[in-house]
């Protein structure tokens, strides 16, 4: 059983447009609602392939129950947590061509009190849990050595911790040893202070993560594919997508298929990679299920020309 942990959740509001002009009124095309929050998505992928998981979530305030009720809806175990704070609403501008541009709130506050009730429930869930996945941004009011708290807790009682964050919070948690973080292109960049505009960069940076603390780095490229870095080596990938529709959600989804298949190596990669690109295929932050992934269309690079600049 996996478990997600979202501090930050959101109810993920999709606007289709034609095109996106400053200062114009643009007549939509539609509109669509998702639960939201990196954590959420994750389990939602799971769920949608017959994996179990459950969601940890503070909710708040009338979108935070409809937050609940809409996971509960799709069938999700979710172990929701009341908080004063209201949850938040991620408002996705997407154009034709499956270009996204993303509003995201900061989200209500918790309180220490409320974390610490967020705390208790992951550690009740995490007793029969093979995996602890802490995901997205952190809200007003907590710390950002949160992650960190979650692999000091879970990870020396063998418990797997994985974090997807950015920031202050990924390289505090990178010191605390999860054995799997998912930046992308950007955290990465972030974490390591640099550019990282070729394979090579990816890889030197990906290493200098591990020697801080994390065991297995699995980095998103976007259209480039993802990289993995782990005890068994450097392997690289990617899976075209013909028509993209929309990527948000994607890394949520590559990060599900990869822990999905064992999180280590070669075929990890590959399922991750093909739950990523089936991601991009989905409307908004729809996930994939099992009729979507073509495991056929992944390409693993043994020998990836390291100069050659990234595309996204
Ligand atoms: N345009 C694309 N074509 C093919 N595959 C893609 C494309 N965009 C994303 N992917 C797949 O999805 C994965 C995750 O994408 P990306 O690097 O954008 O994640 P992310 O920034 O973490 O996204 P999010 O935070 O919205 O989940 C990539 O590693 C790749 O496998
Ligand atoms: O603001 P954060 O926590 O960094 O990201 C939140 C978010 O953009 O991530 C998911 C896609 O990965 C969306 O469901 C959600 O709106």
């Amino acid at each position: 059983m996996i478990v997600t942990v979202t501090l930050n959740p959101s109810l993920d509001r999709t606007i289709e447009v034609d095109s996106l002009t400053r200062g114009a009124v643009i007549r939509t095309r539609s509109a669509r609602l998702d639960p939201g929050g990196k954590g959420v998505n994750v389990s939602r992928a799971l769920l949608a392939n017959g994996i179990d998981s459950t969601a940890v979530v503070p909710v708040g305030g009338p979108d935070g129950d409809q937050l609940r009720r809409m996971l509960e809806a799709e069938g999700m175990k979710v172990r929701a947590v009341p908080s004063a704070g209201h949850t938040r609403s991620n408002v996705t501008i997407a154009e034709p061509g499956g270009l996204v541009t993303k509003l995201n709130e900061p989200g209500g506050p918790l309180s220490r009190g409320e974390l610490d009730a967020v705390a208790k429930v992951v550690a009740t869930e995490a007793d029969s849990a093979s995996w602890v996945v802490g995901c997205g941004s952190i809200p007003p009011g907590v710390p950002e050595t949160i992650y960190a708290e979650l692999c000091k807790a879970f990870v020396p009682a063998g418990i797997r911790v994985a974090v997807d964050t950015s920031g202050p919070a990924l390289l505090a948690a990178v010191a605390a040893g999860p054995d799997l973080i998912k930046p992308n292109r950007e955290e990465l960049a972030e974490a390591v202070g640099g550019p990282v505009d070729r394979l090579s960069d990816v890889i030197e940076a990906a290493r200098a993560l591990r020697a801080r603390g994390a065991r297995t780095v699995l980095v998103s490229l976007g259209a480039d594919g993802a990289v993995l870095v782990d005890d068994e080596g450097i392997t690289a990938g990617s899976a075209p997508v013909e028509n993209p529709n929309s990527t948000v959600g994607a890394g949520d989804a590559l990060l599900a298929g990869f822990l999905s298949a064992g999180a280590q190596g070669p075929a990890a990669l590959r399922e991750g990679l093909a739950w990523g690109a089936a991601a991009v295929g989905q409307p908004a932050s729809r996930m994939p299920g099992p009729n979507d992934i073509r495991r056929d269309l992944v390409r693993l690079h043994p020998r990836p020309d390291l100069d050659r600049a990234l595309l996204t």
